[in-house]
C-alpha cells in the first residue's frame, strides 16, 4: 500500500505502572499482511501489549514508530475491546458516528451503517438501541463500527470471549474478509482452536515479554521452548 502506517517497529519499548515493569522489553515489528494472534497465561501482557501498540498505553521506556506520522497512524488504525463501547443510540448511529465524524455525508454514512450492519447480522435492528443488544450483538456491532472506516491496522482483545459458537463464528467470518480485503489484524485470544484457525503468525507472552514469535504451523507444530510446548499441552506456565 501507497503511504502506509506499517510497518510499526517497537525497539526495546516497556510499560510500567506504578514503578512496575508488566511489559517489556519488547522489540518487535508490525509488517505485511495477514492476522497476528496474541496467546499467553492470564496476566502475561496480551491487553498492555494491543493497547501500547495502539497508543493508549504510554511506554515508559524504548522507542515505538509508525511509518507514519502519529496522528496519521491514529486515524488509520482501531481497536475492539473485550467489553464494547456502544453509545446510547440506534444501531444505525452507531455504525454512522464514525464515517460522520471523518466528513461523509448522512447519506453515505447511514448506506455504509445499513450495508455493515447487515454483514453481522444486524441488518433487521438498525432502529433498535444499542445499549438494548444482547452482549454478543454488542461485539459485532463493535466490530462492524471499528471495520466501517476500513483502518490499515485492527487490534482486537479478545472479542469472543464469553461469546458462542455461533456468534464466535459470524466474527470470524467478518474478520476473514476483512483480512482479504487488506485489513492487518492484531488479536488476543485465549481460544487455542481460534488461534489456529485465523493465525497467520503467533505472539506468545510470557511474563511481560515476547516468548516466542512464529508462523502458526511452526508455532503448533513444533514449538521452540519448553514453556510454549507445555502452554499448548494445557500445562500451567508463569
Ligand atoms: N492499570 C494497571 N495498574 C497496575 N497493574 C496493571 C494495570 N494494568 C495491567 N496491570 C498488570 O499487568 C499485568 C498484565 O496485564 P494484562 O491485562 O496485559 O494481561 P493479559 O495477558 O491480557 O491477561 P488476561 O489474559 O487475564 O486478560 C497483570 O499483572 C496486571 O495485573
Amino acid at each position: 500500500m501507497v503511504n502506509s502506517i506499517l510497518p510499526l517497529e517497537l525497539q526495546e519499548v516497556v510499560v510500567s505502572k506504578r514503578g512496575r515493569r508488566i511489559v517489556g522489553p519488547v522489540t518487535y515489528t508490525l509488517a505485511g499482511a495477514g492476522t497476528t494472534i496474541v496467546i499467553g497465561p492470564n496476566g502475561s501482557g496480551k491487553t498492555t501489549l494491543l493497547r501500547m501498540m495502539h497508543g493508549l498505553e504510554r511506554t515508559s521506556e524504548g522507542r515505538l514508530s509508525w511509518a507514519q506520522a502519529f496522528k496519521e497512524a491514529s486515524q488509520r488504525q482501531s481497536f475492539v475491546f473485550q467489553s464494547p463501547i456502544i453509545m446510547r443510540r440506534s444501531v444505525l448511529d452507531n455504525l454512522a458516528y464514525p464515517l460522520t465524524l471523518a466528513g461523509k455525508s448522512r447519506k453515505e454514512a447511514n448506506e455504509a451503517a445499513a450495508r455493515w450492519a447487515a454483514k453481522v447480522g444486524l441488518g433487521s435492528r438498525l432502529q433498535q438501541s444499542a445499549s438494548r443488544l444482547s452482549g454478543g450483538e454488542k461485539q459485532k456491532l463493535a466490530l462492524a463500527r471499528a471495520l466501517i472506516r476500513e483502518p490499515e491496522v485492527l487490534f482486537l482483545d479478545e472479542p469472543c470471549a464469553n461469546l458462542d459458537g455461533k456468534a464466535t463464528r459470524v466474527i470470524e467470518g467478518v474478520l476473514q474478509d476483512a483480512k482479504s480485503n487488506g485489513t492487518r489484524l492484531v488479536m488476543s485470544t485465549h481460544d487455542m482452536g481460534q488461534a489456529r484457525r485465523l493465525a497467520d503468525d503467533v505472539i506468545f507472552m510470557l511474563g511481560g515479554q515476547i516468548h516466542e514469535c512464529a508462523p502458526v504451523q511452526d508455532f503448533f507444530n513444533s514449538p521452540a521452548t519448553p514453556e510454549t510446548e507445555q502452554f499448548l499441552r494445557g500445562d500451567i506456565v508463569e
